[in-house]
Order: structure tokens, then sequence, then C-alpha cells
């Protein structure tokens, strides 16, 4: 006998609990090839090992699709596979887990002649020859072999190493102790000697040849071979621990069913007990591989109950199917591969088996004692592992979070490449618009902020946003006035909206929220009188470290947050431009913030840069265009670099507030004439919140400008202020009130009047006028409609504002009253579309009007009206109207789409009703037809007197 002790001790527990783990029985097919007798008998073999793993029913049709063709195991072996393979490639390594102590079972299960014997007697031989080099290979450890060999027949034990034959006695709990005693006392120095022994028991099977072999195949035959080893130095001093383990192979009786091999007397009663012992081992089997819920019916036979620990219990197990591939035994290689099949779910346990001497357990228990009694004493490192868990699972916890926000961020950034595609798509439409007007400006410009958005792009964790400033602003701020420095901001920030606010089910996440800083300056005026929009509208986005928090959450400021905050960002009265740029440069960068985490651990660590190359991206992506977008709002950001650090934010009201007095705004009022704007260009001397929407009336040096000194107000107009106000909104920069646009018609009427005083008169067909006003045309109704398709084509023509059109439209219907603006509009209009055809520009107030800034300013326009279908449509409303037009509901950019469509058919005049009905609904225009004109001075008899009509006629000539 041999020992262990000390550190094998330890060796062997950690052995023990690295071993103690549930694993699968191994189940391995083997395939036998046809006999001589099969193939005498012209039988066809079905059954192919198609791979490694996988064997396959090939006559298919015979049965039909109800059983499943192909099986897939750990392993199968085709017929020509020597039971060598069977045992290296399959039951080795199981088998062999009893010289580390673990017991291990090797099962061959199968019909008559299949094979299990064949097999078996094969893998008991290589295992035998295995175990024996492997303990002359260990001369330091002492070994003891035990080995026995019985049968079961008829639910009688028998000892197959007996000579009387005599059954043996099964002890009432197989787990305590040995089956059989037929024990080697010894330890066995070679492998001659188990030979010897299994040749006694295959000798034994030769000799009664006939009769044993009837019998062995109707019998359950276990050879077992137990391993006890020690270390020898420990032999003999009391201290000794032992591995002590069984290998079994086990043989099966024949699974074929009791009514195919037997029928009566005898022959019954063996089959019933064959059955028996099988019908229970499957009967284990399959609960087993259901999980151990229940009672498991081990002992409803001796074979199982022999069995029991190699079945779901301390042992490793591989179970070998034999299979015949004879096309006549097709039902039972089919039953064979169903117990095959539960098998594979069934688990086992295995763990090393240790047997200790006393001194050895006495030894293991004294330190086992000192070791709890240690813990006992400082119970601090137990509750400080209870901290590390806590702590654990709230980085756990930041961990998901930031990950959340990254593949929020990663989404934002994917959306936001997506609209600068879209964005370059318009730059390059308005580039080519400029060059068809001969006007360079753009392009270059346009190829500036290509050049750097590629460069930001690449950027990866550059910090844009100090690029931004330091670079590109100024740049911008030089840009002459034909290029619009915001409209790109606004087709941006259209598209933002149409996205994340479309239909109320998702609301913009927070990083998006910068998009929506508004074109602030632009609109004091309009914020400051509709608070409710400008609630809406304001989003704030904290960067530093102390306000992030509020980001991950998604969370819309409120009100009152915003206006703390911005009074913190914008406030920069004693800062110029230049310094605001220092200042930024200077700020702190996201780098500072990396370092900060790197000393909470590594993972928040690299996930907190991650973040940041996220963020820092998305910045790089979007950063070029507020500054080309949003001088104001960038003269915002700048101005409140010396108090924000890290922290962005935007807003309309943030301007309000302090932007008032703040130098930026001064110098913003000189950059304000981009294209776009000088469609809504104050009237010089007028309040400033009121602005024409007219395409600018400045005919050039020769001609008389519509745009005025004085007021143009009407006796209506004050009356309308509801009306006025309940369009301004933040997207209203490009929404005229309809005061301002009575205002600016009433304006051009007076100076057409004043003109027709002067006794000029306009050709209509050359785009001059020749008529006499004083009298309504004979056919009026036919007039005004051919007046009213040259008015909407003119509109087309020369990109007027689609607002404009709609009031224009809804104002002015065909009544007698109308002829004069009619008149007006088509001869301002008649004028622009020369000008802009023979590539000049128009100029009002200093500033030039090209066809590509008011194509600009109109898309602008149409942007902003797309923002509002989600304010005045409701979600069926907008449905319908999408269906109708035929645009995907689940378009990104349904609304735009939309708004694109507005007045773009010039000749259908459905199409135009029902999109002047749409504007007028969005911009909350209420047609109240006469009423209406009445309440705005817009309606009024023709006056006949002859003032009028010499005034009339006579103006035209001053236009020519
Ligand atoms: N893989 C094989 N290759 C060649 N011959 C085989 C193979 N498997 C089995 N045989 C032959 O098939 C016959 C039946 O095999 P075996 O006795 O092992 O079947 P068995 O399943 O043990 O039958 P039983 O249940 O009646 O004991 C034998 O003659 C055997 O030599």
């Amino acid at each position: 006998m041999g020992a262990i002790g000390g550190e094998e001790l330890i060796n062997m527990e950690k052995m023990q609990m690295a071993m103690a783990r549930e694993e699968k029985i191994l189940v391995l097919v083997r395939l036998r090839p046809l006999s001589e007798k099969e193939t005498a008998a012209n039988e066809v073999a079905d059954w192919e090992c198609i791979n490694d793993t996988t064997i396959l029913y090939r006559n298919t049709l015979r049965e039909g699709s109800t059983f499943p063709s192909a099986y897939t195991f750990d392993r199968v072996f085709r017929g020509d596979c020597l039971t060598k393979q069977v045992y290296v490639e399959g039951a080795k390594e199981i088998a062999l887990s009893v010289v580390s102590g673990i017991n291990s079972s090797i099962f061959a299960y199968g019909q008559t002649s299949s094979g299990k014997t064949y097999t078996m007697i094969g893998i008991t031989e290589y295992t035998a020859a295995d175990i024996f080099d492997y303990i002359h290979m260990h001369e330091e450890r002492a070994f003891v072999l035990k080995f026995s060999a019985i049968e079961i027949y008829n639910e009688a034990v028998r000892d197959l190493l007996s000579t009387d034959n005599a059954p043996l006695r099964l002890l009432d709990d197989p787990e305590k102790g040995t089956i059989v005693d037929k024990v080697t006392e010894e330890i066995l120095k070679d492998w001659n000697h188990l030979n010897d022994l299994l040749s006694v028991c295959e000798a034994q099977r030769r000799n009664g040849e006939t009769s044993l072999n009837e019998k062995s195949s109707r019998s359950h035959q276990i050879i077992r071979l137990t391993i006890e080893s020690s270390a020898r130095e420990f032999l003999g001093k009391g201290n000794s621990t032992t591995l002590s383990a069984s290998v079994n192979f086990v043989d099966l009786a024949g699974s074929e069913r009791a009514s195919q091999a037997l029928s009566a007397g005898a022959r019954l009663k063996e089959g019933c007990h064959i059955n028996r012992s099988l019908l229970t081992l499957s009967t284990v089997i399959r609960k087993l591989s259901k999980g151990r819920h229940g009672h498991i019916n081990y002992r409803d036979s001796k074979l199982t109950r022999m069995l029991q620990p190699c079945l779901g219990g301390n042992a490793r197990t591989a179970i070998i199917c034999t299979l015949s591939p004879a096309r006549s035994h097709v039902e039972q290689t089919r039953n064979t591969l169903l117990f095959a099949c539960c098998a594979k779910e069934v688990t086992t346990k295995a763990q090393v088996n240790v047997v200790m001497s006393d001194k050895a357990l006495v030894k293991h228990l004294q330190k086992e004692l000192a070791r709890l009694e240690s813990e006992l004493r400082s119970p601090a490192q137990a509750s400080s592992t209870g901290d590390y868990a806590a702590l654990l699972r709230k980085k756990d916890l930041q961990i998901q979070k930031m990950e959340k926000e990254i593949r929020e961020l990663t989404k934002q950034r994917d959306l936001a490449q997506s609209r600068v595609a879209d964005l370059l798509d318009v730059i390059k439409h308005d580039q080519n618009s400029q060059q068809s007007t001969g006007t360079g400006h753009y392009s270059n410009q346009q190829a500036a902020l290509e050049d750097e958005f590629s460069a930001s792009e690449s950027s990866g964790l550059f910090d844009s946003h100090q690029l931004d400033v330091a670079d590109r602003r100024p740049r911008y701020y030089e840009t002459e006035s034909g290029s619009n420095a915001e409209e790109p901001y606004h087709q941006l920030q259209g598209n933002y909206e149409d996205d994340y606010l479309s239909d109320g089910t998702s609301s913009p996440p927070t990083i998006g929220k910068k998009f929506v800083r508004s074109n602030s300056g632009q609109n004091l005026e309009r914020t400051a009188d509709d608070p409710d929009e400008y609630c809406k509208e304001v989003q704030c986005i904290e960067m530093n470290e102390s306000s992030r928090d509020k980001n991950l959450e998604s969370r819309a400021l409120s009100n009152d947050e915003n206006e703390g905050i911005l009074a913190l960002t914008v406030h920069g009265d004693d800062l110029n431009g230049d310094a605001t740029a220092q200042e930024i440069t200077s700020t702190p960068g996201l780098g500072d913030r990396g370092v900060s985490h790197i000393s909470n651990g590594f993972t928040y660590s690299a996930l907190d840069l991650r973040l940041d190359h996220e963020r820092e991206a998305l910045d790089s992506l979007v950063s070029p265009y507020p500054d080309i977008l949003s001088s104001r709002a960038r003269e915002a950001e700048l101005s409140s670099s010396s108090s924000m650090k890290l922290t962005r934010s935007w807003s309309c009201r943030a301007n309000l507030v302090n932007g008032s007095s703040s130098p930026c705004f001064e110098k913003e009022e000189q950059i304000e004439s981009t294209p776009h704007n000088r469609l809504e260009k104050n009237c010089t001397g007028r309040p400033h919140s009121v602005r024409r929407k007219f395409p600018p009336l400045n005919y050039g040096d020769n001609t008389l400008s519509l745009s005025r000194n004085g007021s143009m107000s009407s006796p209506g107009s004050a009356s309308t202020d509801d009306l006025t106000n309940s369009i301004r909104t933040s997207a209203g920069e490009y929404i005229t009130g309809i005061d301002t646009f009575v205002a600016g018609l009433k304006e051009a009427k007076h100076q057409f009047e004043n003109q027709l005083v002067d006794g000029q008169e306009v050709d209509l067909k050359s785009g001059k006028f020749e008529r006499n006003a004083k009298e309504t045309p004979p056919d009026w109704p036919l007039e005004f409609g051919r007046q009213q398709r040259a008015i909407i084509e003119l509109w087309q023509t020369c990109n007027v504002s689609l607002v404009h059109r709609t009031y224009f439209f809804l104002l002015f219907k065909g009544d007698p009253t109308d002829s004069i603006y009619m008149e007006v509009e088509i001869r301002r209009l008649s004028f622009l579309k020369e000008t802009f055809s023979q590539g000049n520009q128009g100029v009002e107030d200093g500033q030039t009007l090209t066809l590509a800034s008011s194509m600009r300013a109109l898309n602008g326009e149409r942007e902003m009206l797309s923002k509002l279908m989600g304010k005045r449509f409701s979600k069926d409303e907008r449905n319908k109207l999408y269906q109708k037009l035929g645009i995907a509901l689940n378009s990104k950019r349904r609304r735009l789409q939309l708004a694109n469509h507005l007045w773009s058919n010039t000749e259908d005049m459905i199409h135009i009703k029902e999109s002047a009905s749409i504007v007028a609904k969005l911009i909350r225009f209420v047609e109240q037809g006469h009423a209406l004109k009445e309440m705005f001075g817009l309606s009024f008899t023709p006056p006949r007197t002859r003032r009028r009509s010499y005034r009339w006629k006579n103006s035209m000539a001053s236009l020519l």
C-alpha cells in the first residue's frame, strides 16, 4: 500500500475539486461492416458514417421522413475502423481516468451481433495494457490492482473467474464494498499477470463455446479493474493517503425486443429478465437525461444497481453503441440510436477518490481547523471581500451605462455622417447653381469645407472643436455675402428633428440636441415672443464631468435649468472674438478626463477613453457645420469658453439674454447678410421684428427700390398680432408673419401707384406693364386665372418663399380688387426673373441676391416647414399625407420630403391648392377670405377716380 501526505495531499484536494464537475456521458457509435452471412443474404448496408460525428441513414425513401436520417454524437466510427482506433480516439481518455483516482465506465450497448463483445474485449485489453504501462512508469508509487469479472444472467450475478461457477452474493449497497472479492493482494509488477487473468476469463468463454456464447448474448458482463495507489515514501508511516478508483467494462446483453428474440417458456423468462435490465437501464438513462429530478429507479434491476455509480454518479462514463448496417436491422439500429441520443444528455460528476489514513485525516482536519480559526480572527478581511464585491458590482453598472452611451453615440455619429453626406450634396447643388450664375465664392468655400471635414473626420481623438475656433471661424467670418453661412446648419437641424422628434415616438438623444442649437442670433425677437416654442428648442449639452450624468440619462433640461447654464455659458460681455478663440483653444481637453479615470482602473479608463473617442469622432463630424451654419451660435459658444471648460451649450435664449450687450452680437450684425437672410432683410428703419419676406424689390441702380424707409404697417396690422405671433417659432426665421407680408405688399403697391402717377407704363408682355389700371379688365376672371398661373410660374422660377406664395395665393382669389396686387406681383417677379436670367445679382440695401442664394433660402424655408409638421399635424394627418404622396412612412426624412413636395408642380392647380392649404396650416394662417383681407386692409373698392387711374397708368413708365 502506498501513502501520500503533505504537499501531495494538497495537490490531491485540488485535483479532486477540479475534477468534481459535471460532464456529459461520452457517446460513441461504432458501425460494424456487413457480416459474411449478411452479404451472402444480399443484405444492403443502409447506414453510413459521413464524418467523424454523424451517421446517416441513406435509405430515407423507404421510410419516408418520419425518422431523422442523420444522428450526431461525440464520435462515430465506420465499419472499417479498428478497435484500437475506437479505443484511442474514443474510450481511452475516460478509461484511463482510473489511474488518477477517478472512477470510469465503458459500456457497449447494441443489438445482438452488432459487435459489443468484439469491441469490449479490445477496449479492455488496451486499457489494461495502458494501465500496466502506467504502473511501470511510476515506480515511486505503490499500486494494488484488483480484478473481477461477473455476469448478470436472469437477474443472477455470477463470477466468471470462479471455477465452480457459483453465483456471487451481491452486497446490499454496492457503494460500500466490492461486489466480487477476487483481489490480488500484491502489487502487480507486470502486464503478464493481468493478461493471465484476462486470458482465464476469455478461455472460460471459449471453453463452452456454444453454450457460453449463446448465453453471453443474453447476459450482461462486467469486468472491473480497481487500482489503488500510494506514494512509496509514506508507506507504513500511518499518514498515507491512497487513491482508489475502478474502471468498469460493461458488455450488455443484446438490446433487441423480447417479442423478436424470445417467445415462450424459459426463453420468455430469459427475455423478460434481459428486458427488465435493459428497460430499467433505459429508464434510468432517460430520467437522468432530463436531469436528476425525482426518484431514479436504480434498484429495479441488478444491472442498474451495480452500475449506479457509473450512471449519473461519481464516474466518468463512455457508452459505445454498436450498430449493424444491415437493412433488415434498421428498427433495432434506430432503437440503439435513440438510446444513444438519450445517453448524450446524461451528466455525471466524477471526483478524485482519496482514501486517507487516520493520521492523514487528523492532519488534514487540523489544517482545516487552523484555516477557519484564522478567518474568524480577521473578520475585516471577510468584510473587505464584501466591499470589493459591492465595488465590483457598482463598476459593472457604470461600465454597462457607459457602454450604452457609447452605443447611442455611435448611432448618432452614423446618423450625423449620413446627414453630412446629404449636406454636401446640397452644397454641391448650390455650387452648381452658383457657377451657373457666374459667382465663384461658394465653390471655393465648399471645397474648403469638404477638406476640413475630411481632416476632422480622420482626426480620431482630436478635439475638433478647438480647431473650429482657431482655424475655421475666421474663414467663415470673412465669407462674402454670396455664401450662406447658415443654411447647411439648418438643413442639418431640420433633418435631425425629422428623425428624432417624429411622431413623438422618439426623443432626440442628448448629444443630438446640440444640433438643435438654434440660429439664435437671428431670432432674438421671435424667441422672446414665443417662450414655449423656445423651450422646445433649447437643449444643452454638458460635456464636463459634473453634468455628464445628465447626458447619460438623455435628460432634457428644464427651462429654468437652461437659463442657469446658459447664463454661465454665454456670458462673455468682456470678451471679444479673438480673446474668446484663445480661451477655447486653451480650454482643458477631453484628455484630462481620460487621465482622471485611469486611476479608477483599466477597464473604466479604457471605456472612458473609448467614449471620448466616440464623442470626439462625433464632434469632428458635426463641428465644421456649426461654424458655417450659425455664426451667432458659434459666437455664443465662443463667448462662453472662459467659464464653460468642456461645457457646450447652445440656446436661443442664451443669445437673447446675454447677447444683446455682447460685442459678439455687434459683430454678428455685420455678417447677417447671407443670401437667405437678405430675403428676410429688414426694411431699413423698420422695427427689427418686422421683416419683409418678399424677394427683394430692388431693381438696380436705375430702378426704384421697393424696399423703403418708413413704416409700411397697414391700419389693420395692429390687429394681426396674434396671428403674427402664432408663427413666430424658432423655426420662424424663414416664416414671414402676415403683418410683414401685408406691409411689404402694401409698400409695393404704394410704390407702384406712385410710379403710375409719374405717368410711366409697363409693357406686360416684355415684363412691363401697359394697361390702364383704372378699370378691371372686362374678362377679369379669365385674366385673373392667366395672371395667377403666370405668378405661380414666376414664384417657382425665382425661388420665392413658400409662405409668401401661400399668403398671396390664399388672399387673392380673383376678386376684382385683387387686380392691382396681381399686377404688382407680376411686375416685380418679372423683373427679378430677368435679373437672374442675365446672371446678374439683385441688390438690396447693399447686399447681393442671386438665384442660388434664393434657392438656398427656399431650401431653408422647406426645412423649417418640415420641422413644423410635427407640431401642426397629428400623426394620422401626417401619415395620410405621406401615403398620398407616396412617401414611405418609415423614411427618415419623410417630413422634409413632404416639405420639398410643396409648391413643386406649378401646372397642377389642385397640387397648388393643397400645398397652400398645408403651408397655411403649418404657419397657422387661417384663411378667412374677404374678412381677412378687410382686416389687413387689402380689400377695397378699386379707386375709380381719375387720379388713381392716372397714377396707375403713368407709374408703369417709371419702371421701364
Ligand atoms: N467492427 C467489426 N468488424 C468486424 N467484425 C465484427 C465487428 N463487430 C462485430 N464483428 C463480428 O460480428 C460478430 C458478432 O459480434 P459480437 O459477438 O461482438 O456481437 P455482440 O453484439 O456482442 O452480440 P451478442 O449481443 O449476441 O453478444 C462476431 O463474429 C464479430 O467478430
